[in-house]
């Protein structure tokens, strides 16, 4: 059997429909995000990163980059096994009681990413609460759907950001077990749920209601405890789900939550018990950018400035994006191959890096550039960006559809 060629096959039909994935081959440079260093075709030359995740920086703060370092010099490089098995370091201990103080809850769970923790927490509840059905928003994140569909329990989609189609769904349940999946903030359009509304129907239900704040924790909320922060929701919610890897500038998920709920997770469920858990000097650094975003509103105001300042420019230059209250700024292509042309157009003719986002991410003929402006980046750098897209928007007559 040729498998090779079986895996070619799907290879070029990714590549013939313009969706096949190309890395932007960077070396961040400590000290001087967003600007990074980009190795193409043997040559190495400065770009301005617009579309990290990185959203405030973090990765480069000075107090994180010191704890990681300290940590690593005192515990060394991995934790040595998992959870149960010698990997449990005193840094994950008090990452753990950092993050359940962040949402004020009564106990946190970590795992190696906000994909697992995801994936983990839903397979759980979903498999090990008896009769359980899982309603679950219909824009959800892959790893949400993925740990729901391996629970095997039953599973009702709800329209996005629907409250009202949520309650008649619950109706029609019945008397079962009901746990409610959303997001706060969606990453690719950027849009925030009506989390007070829905919080309200699942209260009324008696549904455990599960928010993923991936996208805003570190950025909302007076101690970047997220949006249920900003809005003193977050003693309603049972399960807040987030990651170490964006706002916070390091890697891991984990799941806030009580007691018997994090314990449960920690017992039960396959995705944390079973791999190695996050080296120690994480921990420690992913703590310290928590601690600094608790005390410190400076990269949350700066950024908030940007954002506000790029929307405007781009307005004005008339370059048609994606209204929403979040930090996420979606410019719409709608083509495949014209959203890695323009990209690629910044990138070789401008020295701006902004990775297309295409099919499956986002639906066909909604494909975009996806931009996240920063604190750190500068007034020039926000021109700059305009400037060339002014100048790709006269030059390839790009086809729009701004929702
Ligand atoms: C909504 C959402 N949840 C979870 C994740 C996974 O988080 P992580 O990157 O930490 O694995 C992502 C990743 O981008 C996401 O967008």
């Amino acid at each position: 059997m040729d498998f090779d060629a079986i895996f070619q096959d799907q290879l070029d039909t990714l590549k013939a429909e313009g969706n096949y994935r190309v890395f932007a081959d960077l070396e961040r440079r400590c000290g001087s995000f967003p600007k990074a260093a980009n190795h193409k075709d043997g040559k190495v030359r400065d770009v301005t990163v617009w579309c990290s995740n990185d959203y405030l920086g973090m990765g480069q703060n000075e107090t994180v980059v010191k704890a990681m370092v300290e940590a690593v010099q005192t515990c060394g490089t991995g934790a040595g096994g998992t959870r149960n098995i010698s990997g449990t370091n005193h840094h994950h201990l008090l990452l753990e009681h950092e993050l359940a103080d962040l949402h004020g809850k009564e106990a946190a769970l970590l795992f190696t990413s906000g994909y697992v923790s995801n994936w983990a927490a839903l397979s759980t509840l979903g498999a090990r609460i008896p009769n359980a059905v899982i309603l679950s928003d219909e824009k959800n994140h892959a790893s949400m759907i993925e740990g729901i569909r391996h629970s095997r329990a039953d599973k009702v989609l709800w329209k996005h950001n629907d409250w009202r189609d949520l309650d008649r769904k619950l109706h029609a349940v019945g008397d079962r077990p009901k746990v409610v999946a959303f997001e706060s903030v969606y990453s690719m359009d950027g849009d925030i749920a009506p989390i007070r509304e829905i919080v309200e129907v699942c209260e009324a239900h008696g549904a455990l209601s599960y928010i993923d704040e991936v996208h805003a924790v570190g950025m909302y909320g007076p101690h970047g405890g997220g949006v249920t922060e900003e809005l003193g929701l977050a003693h309603r919610i049972d399960l807040i789900e987030g990651t170490l890897g964006k706002a916070f500038g390091c890697v891991g998920g984990y799941i806030t939550g009580s007691a018997a709920l994090c314990d449960f997770v920690r017992s039960f469920a396959s995705g944390f018990i079973f791999t190695t858990a996050l080296p120690p000097a994480v921990a420690a650094a992913a703590a310290a950018s928590i601690r600094h975003l608790k005390q410190s509103d400076e990269e949350r105001r700066m950024q908030k400035a940007n954002v506000a300042k790029l929307r405007a420019r781009l307005d004005r230059a008339g370059i048609p994006h994606m209204a929403n209250d979040s930090h996420i700024i979606p410019v719409m292509i709608g083509d495949p191959v014209k959203c890695r042309m323009v990209s690629n157009i910044l990138m070789d003719d401008w020295g701006i890096y902004v990775q297309p986002i295409n099919y499956p991410t986002v639906p066909k003929g909604t494909e975009r550039l996806r931009i996240t402006p920063g604190p750190l980046h500068s007034d020039a750098d926000i021109d700059h960006l305009v400037t060339a897209l002014s100048s790709l928007w006269q030059r390839c007559a790009v086809a729009h559809a701004v929702a």
